[in-house]
This record gives C-alpha cells, sequence and structure tokens, in this order.
C-alpha cells in the first residue's frame, strides 16, 4: 500500500465524506394551492371538481360527497364564480398565479445575485403548473434534493398536508428518488412578519391610520380544529406577534375567518360577521388585512376588497381599505430567501456565508 503524507490522508478522507453531499444539488419548489387557468365556467369546474375531491379539503365519505359535488356544487358555484374570477382576473392570469409566478423568479433572481445555483420552481397542488411537471423541472436540472414550501405561513391538513401527500404519490413511481425536506409553516418567522409590519406601516403612512384593523384569516371547519388541526393556534401566533409589535401604533385590532364553505360550522368569529358589527359600535373607518395569504386571489381581492367592503358599507361602515398581500414585495421576497436559506442548510455547501 502506498504510504500517504497523514494530512493528506485526512483531506483525501474528508473528500470521500463531502463528495456526495457537494454532488446533490439541491432546487426549491414553491407550491400553492391553485386556481383555474380561465374564467369560464368549465375551467372553473375542472378546478373545483379536483380541489374538492381531496379528501383533505372535505373531509366526507366518497359514496356520500361526490354526488352532491357532481350534483349541486360543481354546476352552480361555477357559474356563480365566473363573474367573480372575471371581476379580479390579470393579464398574465388568475391573480394567484400571476403573484406566485413573480414570487418564484423573483426569489430564483435573489439566488442569481447572490451565485446561488439552487433552481426555483413554482407548482400548484390542483392544477397547472403541476406538481409532477415542476419535480421532473428540477430533476432535469440535476436536483436531487428538494426543498418543499407550502406558501402557507400557518399549518393546516388541507393545505399544507396534501402537498406532501400529493408529492409522496408522485414518487411512489420513482426508481430513483429525490431527497426532500418540507416547511411545515412560517406563521411566526421573523421574515414573514416583519414583511407584514413593513406592509401595515408603510399603508399607513402614506393613508394615513384607520380605527381598526382587522386581521382576515382564510376559514376552516371548527371540526378541524377540535380533531387536533393546529391552524387556529397558528393563526393566533400570527395574530399576537403583529399586536405586540403594532401595540404603539394605538390601532385596535381584532381577527377573523372569511370564506365560510358548506353547512358545518366553521372558525369564528366570522370576517363579514365582525365588520358588519363595526359600525353600530361606532368604528366606520377599518383596514382589512389577510395575513394568511402570501399572494392575493379571490379570497382576497374579489371576497374582501369587493365584496366585505359594499356589506361594511351597507351596514353604516364610511371607509373600508384593503391591504394588498406581500405578492412579491422586496421585503418579503428577501424574508423568503431568508426562510428557504435556513432549511437549506448542510445541502447547499455555498450557502454557509449567506444567510440572511
Ligand atoms: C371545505 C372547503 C375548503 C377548505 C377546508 C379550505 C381551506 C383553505 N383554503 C385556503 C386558501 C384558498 N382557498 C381558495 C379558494 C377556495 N377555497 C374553497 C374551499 C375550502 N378552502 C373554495 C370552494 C374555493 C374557491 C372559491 C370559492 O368558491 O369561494 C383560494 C383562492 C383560489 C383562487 O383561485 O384565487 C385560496 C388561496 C386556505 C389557506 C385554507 C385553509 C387554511
Ligand atoms: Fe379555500
Ligand atoms: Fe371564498
Amino acid at each position: 500500500m502506498q504510504n500517504i503524507p497523514e494530512p493528506e490522508k485526512k483531506r483525501d478522507q474528508n473528500n470521500i465524506i463531502n463528495k456526495p453531499h457537494q454532488d446533490m444539488k439541491a432546487g426549491v419548489l414553491l407550491v400553492n394551492l391553485g386556481t383555474p387557468t380561465s374564467y369560464s365556467a368549465s375551467d372553473i369546474r375542472r378546478y373545483l371538481a379536483e380541489f374538492l375531491s381531496d379528501k383533505r379539503v372535505v373531509e366526507l365519505p366518497s359514496l356520500l360527497w361526490q354526488p352532491i359535488l357532481r350534483g349541486v356544487i360543481l354546476p352552480f358555484r361555477s357559474r356563480k364564480l365566473v363573474h367573480k374570477y372575471q371581476q379580479v382576473w390579470m393579464e398574465g392570469g388568475s391573480p394567484l398565479l400571476v403573484h406566485s409566478l413573480a414570487q418564484a423568479q423573483k426569489l430564483a433572481d435573489g439566488f442569481a445575485r447572490q451565485n446561488l445555483s439552487i433552481p426555483v420552481e413554482l407548482a400548484m397542488r390542483y392544477g397547472k403548473p403541476s406538481l409532477a411537471a415542476a419535480i421532473e423541472s428540477l430533476r432535469q436540472q440535476h436536483c436531487e434534493r428538494i426543498l418543499v414550501v407550502p406558501m402557507y405561513p400557518q399549518y393546516a391538513a388541507s393545505t399544507t398536508a396534501t402537498i406532501l401527500d400529493k408529492i409522496a404519490r408522485i414518487v411512489a413511481d420513482f426508481r430513483d428518488q429525490p431527497e426532500f425536506r418540507f416547511i411545515k409553516r412560517f406563521y411566526n418567522e421573523p421574515g414573514y412578519i416583519m414583511a407584514l409590519l413593513n406592509k401595515i406601516r408603510t399603508f399607513w403612512q402614506v393613508n394615513g391610520k384607520p380605527q381598526r384593523l382587522l386581521l382576515s384569516f382564510h376559514g376552516l371547519p371548527q371540526r378541524s380544529v377540535d380533531q387536533g388541526d393546529p391552524y387556529y393556534k397558528d393563526c393566533k401566533g400570527t395574530v399576537h406577534l403583529l399586536k405586540q409589535a403594532l401595540a404603539d401604533e394605538g390601532v385596535e385590532m381584532d381577527f377573523s375567518f372569511q370564506s365560510r364553505f358548506g353547512a358545518q360550522k366553521w372558525l369564528e368569529p366570522a370576517t363579514q360577521e365582525t365588520l358588519e358589527s363595526y359600525p353600530a359600535k361606532g368604528v366606520k373607518r377599518v383596514d382589512v388585512i389577510c395575513p394568511g395569504f402570501v399572494a392575493d386571489c379571490l379570497e382576497t381581492l374579489e371576497e374582501i376588497q369587493l365584496e366585505c367592503a359594499s356589506e361594511f358599507k351597507k351596514a353604516g361602515g364610511e371607509q373600508f381599505r384593503y391591504i394588498p398581500c406581500l405578492n412579491s414585495d422586496e421585503e418579503w421576497v428577501n424574508g423568503l430567501d431568508g426562510i428557504v436559506k435556513r432549511h437549506l442548510q448542510g445541502w447547499c455547501p455555498e450557502l454557509s456565508n449567506s444567510i440572511r
């Protein structure tokens, strides 16, 4: 056997240990809910059929739910949603898709500026761009490691967990599977909270303060929480941090849950009822922000900015202002960059010097 000097032997051993680690390239997969490809009734129907057939979303036995879904919900709701989507549709498509694509692009641009060779892909849990296509694209870019980032700050089984379920089904067919990491939640991450604070404070600096700030989150059936879903606790965590940080602004804050769906009891208080109760209590100027959505979508632009604004005014409200989602704001993309890079630790050797 050749006589190798001790320091060189050590270096060789390190190389052997580090090599597989360095060879395995990492990629980032941002995932949001999904949205119709156009506001035609047939595209909305296709999207809703996939979304509302997910057993994580509607937890009823298929034999009971599918006839109701196919016979009643899809025909009526698809038609009802045409005008709603049409009102908020953007040049590049559905707002959820447009803003999510911009987030992915800006995150990737930031990595490129930092000389980090980390591909970023966007996928939707339902519809397009599909999870299967995005994972395939990362594999084509030689990523053997994939960090999955559900774009939901607060964990819920019906949003976050269903992404993991679907990915597991996709890679069940692969012989050579990538290595995965998943971000469970980021409801209390400084990068997220600071971006929200910046958004609210800047809005008030430009437009003045309201009498009340309402934080409206997407709702969930009460039963899901009773059965152990941590969503409500996560939402309260975000509320607590925002209230604490904004305490010296002198604006009272409430939180509520929007988008009730179906007959069962959902989390309370409901956003619409909360808003309608304000004028009688003397609260006539209100700002609403939706911290559970990082990208504007039908639920924020139509349900809150249009519908709730109109209901509030009908109930005697005078001024209703909607503060937009974080979308691709620079501060948020920087926050996301920090969250993502922290979760990539140990996967990309070039990252050790660039954590924000
Ligand atoms: C049982 C039904 C639903 C549950 C549970 C649910 C949870 C949930 N959803 C989001 C985020 C979004 N939901 C969006 C639209 C939407 N959600 C439901 C139903 C449930 N959501 C429906 C039927 C729809 C379609 C619109 C409607 O009919 O009102 C969207 C917007 C999509 C878009 O195209 O813009 C988002 C985003 C979260 C975060 C969540 C649980 C925490
Ligand atoms: Fe929803
Ligand atoms: Fe809704």
